[in-house]
């Protein structure tokens, strides 16, 4: 359904082009752009937000709590919301990330900014 950005420079893409449509993105530009998950920007009701940088601007990465017994399809039901709003008052969904690695296991990450 999405592209996918393995890349910084991918998801640098999406950024600056209005346009663009979300796109799946790895872990491991989530872990870099945050460098590691290392600034909290706040905490809602379903996880932690964090900060991540781009060469062009910066961007909320929000990861949904590893408590919440989430079911794929409800997971793919919000980013497929996620992914069809677009108004000038909503933050722009930027893509999602859905890979279990390491000590994020069965943690899924939506990503917006
Ligand atoms: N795009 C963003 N830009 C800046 N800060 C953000 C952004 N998104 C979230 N935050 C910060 O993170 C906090 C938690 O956001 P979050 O979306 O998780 O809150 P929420 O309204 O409780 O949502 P939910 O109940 O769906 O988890 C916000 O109150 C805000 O401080």
């Amino acid at each position: 359904m999405c592209e996918e950005a393995n890349d910084v420079e991918d998801l640098e893409h999406v950024f600056k082009d209005a346009n663009a449509k979300p796109v799946k993105i790895s872990y491991a530009v989530l872990k870099s752009i945050t460098k590691n998950f290392g600034q909290v920007i706040g905490r809602g009701g379903f996880g932690v937000v964090y900060l991540g940088e781009l060469r062009n601007g910066m961007v909320a990465v929000k990861m949904l709590s590893t408590h919440m017994d989430l079911s794929d399809k409800s997971f793919s039901d919000e980013f497929g919301n996620l992914i069809r709003l677009k108004h000038k008052h909503i933050v722009r969904f930027l893509g999602y990330c859905a890979e279990s690695q390491g000590e994020m296991m069965n943690t899924k990450t939506i990503y917006s900014c």
